[in-house]
């Protein structure tokens, strides 16, 4: 395959079509999934926005509990429903996903003027077509030309998600024992994977299962292709894993730490196969992990979460060199090295069915005061165009180089320079 596709090799493409690949292939906002349990309404996710573009790794990183499987398992709907309800925005795809959507399911067409049209291929007679529910595939258009276009996956039927699923959004889960069946060969399940979503032959999807498994790095992949996941180890069974994940050829491939489970060195490789894969494929990435270490060596942008809430969001340099949420602050000081790294963030996380009211990290803050605990989670306060934190001290009135350090701090004196804004 063609290693040259870097960003720089699409130089001379036309701006429009430039800008069109900057647009996000993953939109979430508002994102709130919540369960049903016996001691009350567990809130998982509460509010959460995040976006995802071709090409780029974003990493969702927090404490266990914190809801980072929840919200990446809420973006193709795998939670279970009961208990689970999953609320808010979900828009995937670009303009040549929602041509192939169009054809199987009802289009709704947004004009920039605001005037609305219908098409597509799921469209009936149905007076219920009305119903905007039933809309799951969206174009939006400025003077008649295609600017956007999405398959709403919040609202989406169950069939559209299956579709999504298969072809366009893979999914990585931690522990590959669960995911793998123990009763068939690794590349029988490959070809499965393979010829769900294509019409291709057996022995052309045979080919592609071993090509796969050759570009995960399993050594003498034609003879493997036929033993048990039993007869390959952990970091193996990872990469069977993602050699599956990556059979449809995704757009976006969502990876829920899926190196928790395995040594460092083989941690390594598999972060390495990663990034490899993305530059030759494209994809974007949606990474989930509790390891800032890991999120340092893979990520493009980062969203730090927190009990069902976005900390702090920006790139990945902006996070670790002037992180600026007393939580993104603690994570690094348990990095190896750091003052934390022995004995982790003091406290425990809050109660998701009962959350405490201001910043859901204020219990455990160090620089809490009473605003911080009291109305809803502090808004996002704009630190640069990606920086973002939900921060009380970022407001009018308050001082955040009480949790930066202060600009005569000697220490500080080094990264003073325009932090100070009078
Ligand atoms: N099916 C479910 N029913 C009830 N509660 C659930 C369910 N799935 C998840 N939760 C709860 O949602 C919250 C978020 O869990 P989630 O698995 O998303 O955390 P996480 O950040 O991925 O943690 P970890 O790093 O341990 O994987 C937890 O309080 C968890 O107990
Ligand atoms: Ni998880």
């Amino acid at each position: 395959m063609n290693p040259n596709t870097n960003a720089n090799a699409n130089a001379n493409t036309s701006v429009t079509a430039n800008a069109r690949t900057d647009r996000p292939l993953l939109s979430v906002e508002g994102l709130r999934t919540t369960f049903d349990t016996d001691a009350g309404l567990l809130t998982a996710v509460d509010g959460v926005d995040f976006d995802v573009r071709r090409g780029e790794t974003v990493c969702i990183v927090g404490e266990s509990g914190s809801g980072k499987t929840v919200a990446s398992e809420s973006v193709t709907r795998l939670i279970p429903s009961p208990p689970g309800t999953v609320e808010g925005s979900v828009r995937f795809g670009e303009v040549e996903t929602v041509r192939e959507f169009a054809e199987r399911f009802p289009k709704r067409v947004v004009d920039a003027a605001g005037a609305t049209g219908r098409g597509g291929a799921g469209r009936t007679d149905d007076p219920d077509d009305d119903n905007d529910d039933r809309f799951v595939v969206v174009e939006e258009r400025t003077n008649g030309e295609i600017t956007r276009g999405y398959v709403d996956l919040a609202r989406a039927p169950e069939s559209a998600l299956r579709r999504v699923r298969g072809a366009n959004i893979s999914h990585v889960f931690q522990n590959p024992q669960d995911a793998l069946n123990h009763c068939y060969t690794v590349g029988w399940q490959i070809v499965e994977a393979i010829q769900v979503h294509e019409d291709v032959g057996k022995t052309a999807a045979r080919e592609r299962a071993v090509d796969l498994l050759e570009r995960v790095g399993i050594a003498n992949a034609a003879a493997r292709f036929d033993d048990y996941p039993h007869e390959f180890s952990g970091g193996q069974k990872q990469r069977v894993m993602i050699a599956m994940a990556l059979a449809t050829n995704p757009d976006l491939l969502v990876a829920d730490e899926p190196t928790t489970a395995l040594d460092v060195t083989v941690q390594s490789q598999i972060l390495d196969l990663v990034a490899d894969l993305q530059r030759e494929y494209g994809m974007g990435i949606l990474f989930i992990t509790h390891d800032l270490g890991v999120v340092a060596e893979i990520a493009d942008r980062v969203v730090v979460m927190y009990a069902g809430k976005v900390m702090e969001r920006g790139d990945v340099y902006e996070i670790f060199e002037t992180p600026s949420h007393p939580y993104t602050r603690a994570l690094i000081d348990c990095l190896p090295g750091g003052d934390r790294a022995a004995g982790g963030i003091e406290g425990t996380l809050p109660n998701p069915v009962d959350p405490p009211d201001g910043c859901r990290f204020a219990p455990r803050c160090p620089h809490a005061v009473e605003e911080c605990t009291v109305g809803e989670q502090p808004p996002e306060h704009v630190l640069s165009e990606s920086h973002r934190v939900s921060c009380v001290y970022y407001g009018e009135g308050f001082d955040e180089s009480v949790i930066v350090g202060s600009a005569d701090d000697e220490s500080a004196a080094g990264e003073a320079g325009g932090t100070a804004d009078d």
